[in-house]
């Protein structure tokens, strides 16, 4: 009796305390479901997991329950439980609204979820902060930082076909571990300035925690009652996180260090012409001035940016090369017409592209916008809003309301692009692309807090994708039909993806 009394003494307490610590966010909560009460949306199961009872499912049925309320349901519905309230929209108009407005900056609640690994970088920060951070990095991107880049591109495409030429033997290679340890080593290189090899036990620890990272993120982001890190201290998965986190931090902490050694002895240009010296910048070389000079940010700032753009530079670009290769491969007269191009442009296809050929190649552009759209990396997004804001349908979201934004079901809308599954880049022909809402293709979001990384992606992509087609014709295994898409962070298959490299003679 004793133990009884003393266990339900402590879980009153527990909970008093708890509910004390959350009482602005169960207050805005309150008020949310209250506000997008009225907002159409599936019916209501019970009050704890209100009208989302669907999504404890498979990552597998999630993505396919998002895309049948976002059909049924056009241009708006919510989403709610008694943990959480959020407004889901689909037309361009209401993502105009939402995007192009800066009050409306704020990421929401989900994002928390990176908190522990990424810290306030950019992608997670908000206010002054923000700013301050996307003015110091911004010059990383200028055309004569991401010049130098395409060097990098190129190198490390040339030894991700090396890989590919010792699998090709094989009935298929599933490319996705592939080209993510490309794209990691890219980010790698052009964020740290260190070029990864995965020879060592440190960089093999690295890449494992951040496979590892993307498994934790995963679990939490499809069992919502874990995203409160009040109750997620008590699953053990809590603590099997934190030490990954520690790994990673030792890993980009020591990276640092090494940078900031080197880093005594140059002086850092401030001119164009200078960024097109021998040496190559990456963008910790500009948080290092931002911290040497100006007092901008400190050790743990540039800790939490170096960290942010090794998740983001390089998930997302793998994602997308993944697919990439997979739609190329089913359109046997594309990859012709884009070798074709490289031809023109290059000469000869076995030449290195430079930043001004990826520039050049149109045709290879319209193709990597249309895998884009029709495999957005970054399927969804999801603001706070910044203050209150009527929809163009006419309906009023309260201030500090979450409002997703499903990028997915906006480039497969077939009002806008009609036969949305059919693969075709001419619908990003320059007259085409007039026709359309400026916010109907958001693969990298819009407005002020679009991506950083937008021109290194595209650019990047290119490369890549010229590299591999100068060297194999491909030949589909996965097709778009066959595949199964999976909600995660970023957009993934359940099995990978599959494609048979035929060495081009
Ligand atoms: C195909 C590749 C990529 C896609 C589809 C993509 C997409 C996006 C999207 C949709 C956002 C907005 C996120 C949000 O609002 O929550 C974003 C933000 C961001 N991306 Fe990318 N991204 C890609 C590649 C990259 C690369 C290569 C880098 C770094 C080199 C990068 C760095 C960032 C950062 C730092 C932000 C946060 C920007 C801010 O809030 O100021 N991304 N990206």
């Amino acid at each position: 009796m004793l133990v009884l009394t003393t266990v339900l003494t402590a879980a009153a307490v527990f909970l008093l305390f708890y509910l004390f610590y959350c009482y602005k966010t169960i207050k805005q909560h309150i008020y949310s479901l209250i506000s997008l009460s009225y907002l159409p949306g599936p019916p209501v199961n019970d009050i704890i997991s209100g009208n989302i009872l669907p999504l404890y499912t498979s990552a597998e049925n999630i993505f396919k329950q998002l895309r049948e309320w976002g059909r049924l349901y056009y241009p708006i519905y919510k989403l709610n439980a008694a943990h959480l309230a959020a407004a889901n929209i689909l037309s361009p108009e209401d993502c105009e609204l939402v995007l192009s407005n800066p009050t409306h900056m704020e990421k929401s609640a989900i994002y928390n979820l990176l908190h522990d690994w990424l810290g306030t970088g950019l992608l997670t920060s908000t206010g002054l902060k923000w700013q301050t951070r996307r003015k110091i990095l911004t010059p990383a991107f200028h055309f004569s930082i991401l010049q130098q880049f395409v060097a990098i591109f190129n190198e490390e495409t040339d030894k991700l076909v090396e890989v590919l030429k010792e699998e090709c033997y094989k009935p298929f290679i599933n490319v996705n571990a592939h080209v993510a340890q490309f794209t990691l080593k890219t980010i790698a290189e052009t964020a740290m300035g260190t070029k990864l090899r995965f020879t060592t036990r440190k960089e093999t620890i690295y890449k494992q925690s951040i496979v590892d990272m993307g498994e934790f993120l995963l679990y939490r982001l499809l069992r919502c009652w874990l995203i409160s890190k009040c109750i997620y201290v008590f699953n053990p998965r809590y603590y099997l996180e934190k030490k990954v986190t520690r790994r990673l931090h030792r890993f980009t902490k020591s990276v640092i260090a090494e940078r900031q050694e080197n880093f005594k002895e140059i002086v850092v240009p401030e001119t164009d012409e200078v960024y097109t010296g021998k040496r190559r910048l990456a963008m910790l070389d500009l948080l290092l001035t931002a911290k040497n000079k100006e007092g901008l940010i400190d050790d743990e700032g540039i800790r939490e940016e170096v960290d942010t753009f090794m998740f983001e530079g390089h998930d997302t670009t793998a994602a997308a090369l993944g697919f990439a290769l997979m739609v190329l491969a089913g359109h046997k007269e594309v990859q012709d017409k884009i070798v074709e191009e490289m031809n023109e442009v290059l000469g000869d296809i076995k030449k290195k592209p430079t930043y001004q050929d990826l520039q050049e190649m149109k045709y290879l552009e319209r193709c990597v916008k249309e895998v884009l759209r029709l495999y957005p990396s970054v399927h969804f997004i999801s603001r706070k809003l910044g203050e209150d804001l009527v929809t163009h349908s006419g309906h009023k979201l309260a201030k500090g309301s979450i409002v997703n934004l499903h990028i997915y079901d906006l480039h497969h809308n077939p009002a806008i692009y009609p036969d949305p599954e059919k693969f075709d880049p001419d619908r990003f022909l320059p007259e085409n692309c007039q026709k359309r809402h400026p916010f109907a293709y958001l693969p990298f979001s819009a407005g002020p807090r679009n991506c950083i990384g937008k021109k290194f992606a595209m650019l990047e992509l290119k490369a890549a994708i010229c590299g591999i087609l100068a060297n194999f014709t491909l030949e589909p295994i996965d097709i778009p039909e066959t595949i199964v898409l999976v909600v995660d962070i970023v957009l993934r298959t359940k099995e990978g993806i599959k494609v048979r490299f035929i060495p081009r003679v």
